[in-house]
């Protein structure tokens, strides 16, 4: 079941056009990457999403409602983590989410417990020290906690790990893949390495249209540059294997590094029977030998160029 579906959104301002035409859908349980460079129109479309701003044309539906614009009852199914949230800063994550509990409507007893709970999933849990005093990254898991209080079935975060150093980021990421199994999250970012550790599908956005979606499993192999590294000891290896006409029929190109080659291929699986062979005929042993699979930023340099 699609948890959020986004159809045909497009949205203007005044006569420049931010998102053209975007449609995509987030099904229930995954973790989503909406990925683009600065200015692609990620944070738009969050707040339309949200109901924040006013889509041009389209339409975007919640847990199967449509969202309209200036309205929060989608709201309602939703935490959301804006880029830079804001908190009271003389109160102690406990107090703040006590605060949020209630302005909820949250009972007393479910406030004490969500909150103790939701402290300790974001490594809060035993925290005394005021809001002020806290970093960044740890300001972002105290986001985190309050965007869930109320048991979102969608948690939508605006590049979270942006302004992150690599430990902040980690935890972030392992604190979005916990909370997986019980709500769908969505956050945008432009790190890719960020997507490739946790996200299951991914949106891809360039100036505003969609350029690429899906698994990020799907898109790779859609993607299979039908590519073989191969490294050898010496340069005597690598020349005597590069002498071989039997690797010609199936060599496209050839990349040459040191003692490093990377063979592009037109079929992957006859070319590799054929290297193998020839390796072992000529009593090569290679230090290296690998198929190699595109990585989430190889196919955001193919794609936006
Ligand atoms: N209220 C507005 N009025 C005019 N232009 C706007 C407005 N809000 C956003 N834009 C423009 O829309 C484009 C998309 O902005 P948006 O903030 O959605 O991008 P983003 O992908 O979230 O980028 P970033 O990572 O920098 O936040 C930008 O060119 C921005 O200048």
């Amino acid at each position: 079941m699609a948890i959020l579906r986004i159809e045909h959104l497009s949205k203007s301002f005044g006569s420049k056009k931010v998102i053209d035409d975007l449609s995509f859908s987030v099904s229930k349980h995954s973790i989503f990457g909406f990925i683009g460079q600065n200015g692609a129109g990620k944070t738009t479309t969050m707040k339309m999403i949200l109901g924040l701003i006013k889509p041009s044309k389209g339409t975007i539906s919640v847990c199967g409602e449509k969202v309209t614009y200036g309205q929060t009852k989608t709201n309602r199914h939703i935490g959301y983590l804006p880029d830079v949230p804001a908190f009271y800063g003389y109160m102690k994550p406990i107090e703040y989410l006590k605060l949020c509990g209630q302005i909820t409507g949250l009972s007393r007893h479910q406030i004490k417990r969500k909150s103790e709970e939701l402290l300790t999933l974001v490594g809060l849990g035993h925290e005394e020290k005021k809001i002020s005093t806290f970093s960044r990254g740890i300001k972002q898991r105290l986001g985190i906690a309050q965007a869930l209080l109320n048991e979102p079935k969608l948690l939508i975060c605006d590049e979270p790990t942006s302004a992150l150093d690599p430990i902040g980021r980690k935890e972030i990421l392992d604190i979005l893949y916990k909370v997986k199994g019980k709500t769908t999250v969505v956050f945008s970012t432009h790190i890719l390495s960020d997507v490739e550790r946790i996200c299951d599908h991914i949106a891809l956005l360039d100036n505003g249209k969609l350029a690429m979606s899906g698994t990020l499993s799907k898109i790779k192999s859609e993607h299979q540059q039908n590519s073989l590294l191969i490294e050898f000891h010496t340069h005597t290896d690598k020349d005597l294997f590069l002498s071989t006409p039997l690797l010609m029929p199936y060599t496209m190109h050839i990349e040459q590094k040191d003692t490093r080659i990377i063979l592009h291929v037109t079929d992957l699986t006859t070319a590799q029977t054929t290297v193998l062979r020839v390796l072992y005929e000529n009593n090569i042993l290679p230090v290296k030998y690998q198929v190699l699979e595109p990585t989430l930023e190889s196919l955001f340099v193919e794609v936006v160029k």
